[in-house]
């Protein structure tokens, strides 16, 4: 049996697993990727990540990322095509789901990041990315420049 729940890990009572669900935005424009700088926990504070978070229980994937884009960054996002499958996580029990994405209402502000960048094909290594993310920023490569 596989139950998605949030905020639980690994092998639950009764032999449940357990998994987090974590959905990532590649917004793109003029062939730049959005990254944003985690400003916490401490142990990822400073790493790159694309803007998303955590499915809430009874949210469907597409509805956490657009809501998640809103609150993070205060833009309304329209999700186009979908990366790769469950991307694994170094936290172990975690995914990242990842969706390319467009901006159609707003400028990106980093309302919870420490930092925003559009990085292109000449730039899109130079940040940190939390490991997780690099295989994926690997794939959206091609769909830059
Ligand atoms: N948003 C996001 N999280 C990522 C990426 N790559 C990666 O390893 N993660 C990890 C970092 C965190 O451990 C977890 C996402 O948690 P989060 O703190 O962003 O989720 P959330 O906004 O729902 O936060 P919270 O309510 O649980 O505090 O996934 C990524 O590209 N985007």
């Amino acid at each position: 049996m596989m139950a998605i729940v949030r905020g639980g890990r690994g092998p639950g009572r009764n032999g449940v697993v357990v998994i987090i669900v974590v959905v990532g935005a590649a917004i793109i424009r003029d062939g730049r990727l959005l990254a944003a700088q985690r400003s916490e926990p401490p142990r990822l504070a400073g790493g790159w990540e694309l803007p998303g978070g955590k499915v809430d229980l009874g949210e469907s994937d597409e509805d956490a990322l657009v809501r998640e884009c809103h609150e993070e960054l205060g833009v309304k996002i329209r999700l186009n095509e979908r990366i790769g499958e469950d991307w694994p996580l170094s936290d172990e029990g975690s995914v990242l789901r990842v969706w390319t994405a467009e901006i159609l209402e707003g400028e990106p502000a980093a309302l919870e990041h420490l930092a925003l960048r559009w990085l292109g094909l000449g730039d899109l290594y130079e940040v940190d990315w939390l490991p997780g993310d690099l295989p994926v920023v690997d794939v959206l490569r091609e769909h830059l420049g």
